[in-house]
């Protein structure tokens, strides 16, 4: 498999131009405007055991009834794109290795043969193996160290299963434009592209479907004093073919002021709000969390609020 070079900044991801073995792994780039730090993911997400847990979803009802009470606050499963057309047309499973282990032992008996044992077995291991590997190289960028920000592993494991069944099979809308909330994702998918991250504000680079990548968010970017920038994303569907992705989401601690962190001046010019730490990572979760669940369909909002996810987390941290 070739190695994808991905960065924002860059007009065509490309193989590069380095002669790799063909069992290399994908290497990702955490990338800001200056300087790329590479990481390389081996490991290989369970796809197979992914397809099976979404198969056996969209067939029993009532295993998805017993997982999302698990979750009564917002549920495990999300199936707006059944019936709204106007949402994500796309189907997601977020499992919370907090709340795992409160799956009780039935549930897991009966879904851990359709694939939830391996899933959440391959997310632990790539948390341990990855997380401070991908800090420490973030730090780097950061010119600060972020570790002490992340001790308790605030961390999201999601599947989606971009599925050409859903309200509006010919949408191509799979996920809307938007920047993850939190430190980095990373993102591995079934080969199939659709992945495209936004190079200049408009022009859309399609990320390769067999790329593992690694996307920094606005946690990161404010705790970096700017020093780290985020790549705004979103997923286009081709009509009849489906894609299947796992997201690992890395989050500070929820009681962490989102504010540059370390001596250094920030490089960008942030609220006055950011600036006195006003915001704690729980009170940010909750306000991107809103938009987020409303583009995916999960949430109305009220009359008068904004659905443009980035345009109100943008008037927060910039002032
Ligand atoms: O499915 C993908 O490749 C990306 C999904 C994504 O960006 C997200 O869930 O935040
Ligand atoms: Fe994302």
């Amino acid at each position: 498999m070739a190695t994808n070079v991905i960065t924002p900044h860059q007009a065509n991801p490309v193989a590069s131009p380095t002669t790799v073995p063909d069992e290399a792994p994908t290497v990702s780039f955490l990338s800001n405007s200056s300087t790329t730090a590479s990481v390389n993911i081996e490991a290989k997400a369970p796809i197979e055991a992914i397809r099976a847990l979404f198969d056996h979803l969209h067939a029993s009802t009532d295993d998805v009834s017993k997982l999302n009470a698990t979750y009564a606050h917002r549920g495990v499963m999300k199936t707006a794109a059944l019936h709204k057309t106007e949402s994500d047309q796309k189907f997601t499973i977020d499992l919370s290795p907090m709340r795992n282990t409160r799956i009780p032992q039935e549930l897991r008996d009966s879904l851990d043969p359709h694939g939830l044992g391996e899933v959440l077995n391959f997310f632990d291991k790539l948390s341990a193996d990855y997380v401070p590997t991908i800090l420490d190289s973030l730090s780097l960028l950061a010119g600060t160290d972020l570790s002490a920000a992340h001790k308790s592993y605030n961390m999201n494991y999601r599947l989606c299963d971009y599925n050409p069944h859903t309200a509006d099979p010919e949408s191509s809308n799979g996920c809307g434009a938007h920047t993850d909330y939190g430190t980095f994702s990373i993102i591995f998918q079934d080969g199939t592209s659709g992945l495209e991250l936004e190079e200049t504000p408009g022009t859309w680079v399609p990320v390769p479907g067999d790329a593992t990548v690694v996307l920094t968010g606005w946690c990161a970017v404010i705790l970096s004093g700017g020093r780290v920038s985020a790549a705004k994303h979103r997923v286009r569907r081709t009509p009849g073919v489906r894609r299947i992705s796992a997201v690992l989401f890395v989050a500070p601690d929820l009681d962490v002021k989102l504010q540059p962190l370390g001596a250094a001046q920030p490089v960008k010019s942030f609220s006055d709000s950011i600036m006195r730490g006003d915001l704690d990572v729980e009170t940010f979760k909750e306000v991107m969390g809103k938009r987020w669940r409303y583009r995916e369909g999960n949430e109305e909002m009220e009359n008068g609020d904004s659905i443009s996810q980035d345009n109100e987390i943008e008037k927060m941290v910039w002032g």
